[in-house]
């Protein structure tokens, strides 16, 4: 049984796909203190939060069993993710479920800027009737500048050309061709500033958007601009902006986030030029409803099939690569564990060969998937394939990647080599549709080996009566061979022999066959095979 806790309101339906799998018993506890959540976030294998609750380092520390934590919702800077990085735990986020309603808040809120409507609103159920003070502006070919041109800002540009405004759209992936394919003109910042009535930002809060735009960027802009912020605070400086507008050059503002929730700095939130909103860009029920079932489905897959499509702190990969790469995740992982067990030492040198068109996807997981088993053998630390480059970087170890379009015998191959000072070892497998994963080459002998969880690795000279000798002694141990690999260089010389065992052998077997004449080393592999593999 899995257990997920839910610390913000998250909508009920969009939780059905956890309601209904018996595997996932779901409590809902939203009014949490900060010291609460530490004390019970022990007992629970997923988190689902909103932008309310903070999961600090402190949090995920507590976090003995966490292995998801899901954010509802695009901005996951209310989550430590370094701390959860560090602990293996895999943060997703649901990226696409309130576009359309962030997009629609910050067009009501640029029009609700443009003709005063909450001031107005206020002033006539206060029992005024006064038009005189709410004379508005057209956003009719005024123009817009749109900071951020990722999915948020692209629906506001497309609703606002509507409105028959220019657009100016600025962003580091923003090309020509995509700016004329969407009808607006790519920009700097600076253009923007120069010549936008209205401005609006839709960046995530980064190191480098922190106050994009503060006070000196306000200085550049247009006299009368009106500014809008429904994508993070601290994007525009708070202060900054107050300023700006108590000095007359900013004729507006509207807000719906803050650099602390709730909101500190009242020059903000009680100014006749300022509207805000408490942070509702992500709040329709269609939102909410597609944020929790898109977080929901995404745990269900973690933890029953392995499946990851939205995490911050892995790679990203999607759904149509991950499918075709599947058959090498458990195989790459698999190769190194087995590589390690017969090399035995800790590698000081990783590197990773891909061959076949198949590896130009991104190979990202599965190279994580053979270090994070190569580093696993030797080191007490929970390595998983969250933390892996975290901890390779940690014990200053180097690996290299190198990707061929060219097959090497096989369509798709992959080779493994590690080295520890001059010694080396290297592996090599492949997937044959239809047959299944195969290690195919160990240490430059070929061969057509099924993974299995027993292994006995054994290094001999190639002799007559090797294989018989081998097996006598197993079958004294009782210990039944299930299938046998040779390779050897060539007649009479160097040879390796692996045996697929059906059970876990004695210290004192191996030391028997050890004593075997013309025989160098043996080593029993424990390879981790899934359950429903075996
Ligand atoms: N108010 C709300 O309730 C609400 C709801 C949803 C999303 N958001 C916020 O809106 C923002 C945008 O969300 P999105 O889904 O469009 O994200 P997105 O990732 O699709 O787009 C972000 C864009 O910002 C661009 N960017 C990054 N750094 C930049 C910089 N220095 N200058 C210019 N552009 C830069 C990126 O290239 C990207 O295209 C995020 O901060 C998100 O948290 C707020
Ligand atoms: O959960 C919310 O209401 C806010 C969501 C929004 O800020 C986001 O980044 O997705």
């Amino acid at each position: 049984m899995f257990k997920v806790i839910v610390t913000d309101p998250i909508s009920e339906t969009g939780l059905q796909a956890l309601h209904a799998h018996q595997e996932f018993d779901v409590e809902q506890r939203t009014n949490l203190t900060p010291d609460e959540l530490i004390d019970k976030i022990k007992d629970y294998d997923a988190l689902i939060v909103r932008s309310q609750t903070q999961v600090t380092r402190e949090v995920i520390q507590a976090a003995d069993r966490l292995k998801v934590i899901a954010r509802a919702g695009v901005g996951v800077d209310n989550i430590n993710i370094d701390a959860a990085t560090e602990k293996g735990i895999i943060v997703i986020n649901a990226p696409a479920g309130n576009t359309i309603a962030a997009t629609e808040h910050t067009l009501a809120m640029m029009l609700s800027l443009a003709r005063n409507i909450p001031q107005a609103y206020g002033s006539l159920t206060s029992g005024r009737w006064d038009r005189k003070h709410f004379k508005g502006v057209e956003l009719y070919q005024k123009t817009l500048g749109v900071v951020g041109m990722g999915r948020i800002g692209t629906e506001v540009a497309k609703r606002a050309k509507g409105f028959q405004m220019n657009i100016l759209g600025y962003d580091p992936f923003l090309t020509e061709d995509r700016a004329k394919k969407l009808g607006i003109i790519k920009a700097s910042l600076d253009e923007i500033a120069e010549k936008a009535d209205f401005i609006t930002v839709h960046t995530p809060l980064t190191a480098e958007t922190r106050g994009l735009i503060d006070a000196a960027y306000l200085a550049k802009t247009k006299k009368g601009v009106r500014l809008v912020n429904c994508a993070r605070g601290g994007i525009i400086d708070e202060q900054a902006l107050v300023d700006a507008v108590n000095s007359g050059h900013v004729a507006g503002a509207a807000i719906d986030v803050f650099e602390h929730e709730p909101p500190e700095n009242t020059g903000l939130t009680n100014n006749p030029n300022i509207i805000v909103t408490p942070h509702l860009g992500a709040s329709t029920e269609e939102a909410q409803e597609k944020v929790a079932q898109s977080v929901s489905e995404e745990i269900v897959e973690i933890f029953t099939t392995g499946a990851v499509q939205h995490a911050i702190n892995l790679p990203h990969i999607s759904a149509t690569v991950q499918q075709k790469i599947k058959p090498y995740l458990v195989l790459s992982e698999q190769m190194a564990e087995l590589l390690m067990q017969i090399f035995q030492k800790a590698p000081e040198k990783i590197k990773i060969n891909y061959f076949g068109e198949l590896f130009l996807e991104d190979t990202g997981l599965l190279t994580r998937q053979m270090i994070k088993a190569l580093l696993s053998y030797y080191l007490d630390t929970a390595i998983n394939i969250v933390n892996v480059m975290q901890v390779l970087k940690a014990h200053s170890l180097s690996y290299s990647v190198q990707k061929n379009a060219a097959h090497k015998g096989f369509t798709n191959f992959i080779e493994l080599e590690i080295s520890h000072g001059d010694e080396k070892a290297t592996i090599g497998c492949t997937y044959l549709p239809g047959f299944g994963g195969r290690i195919v080459s160990i240490n430059g002998y070929r061969l057509d080996m099924e993974p299995e969880e027993y292994l006995l690795y054994i290094r001999h000279v190639d002799v007559p009566g090797m294989i018989g000798n081998v097996g006598s002694l197993l079958g004294k141990s009782h210990i039944n061979i299930g299938s046998m690999y040779v390779g050897r260089q060539a007649i009479g010389g160097e040879a390796i022999m692996i045996l697929t065992v059906d059970k876990p052998m004695p210290e004192t077997a191996r030391k028997e066959i050890l004593e075997l004449p013309d025989l160098h080393d043996v080593q029993f592999v424990k390879l981790n095979v899934p359950e429903d593999e075996n």
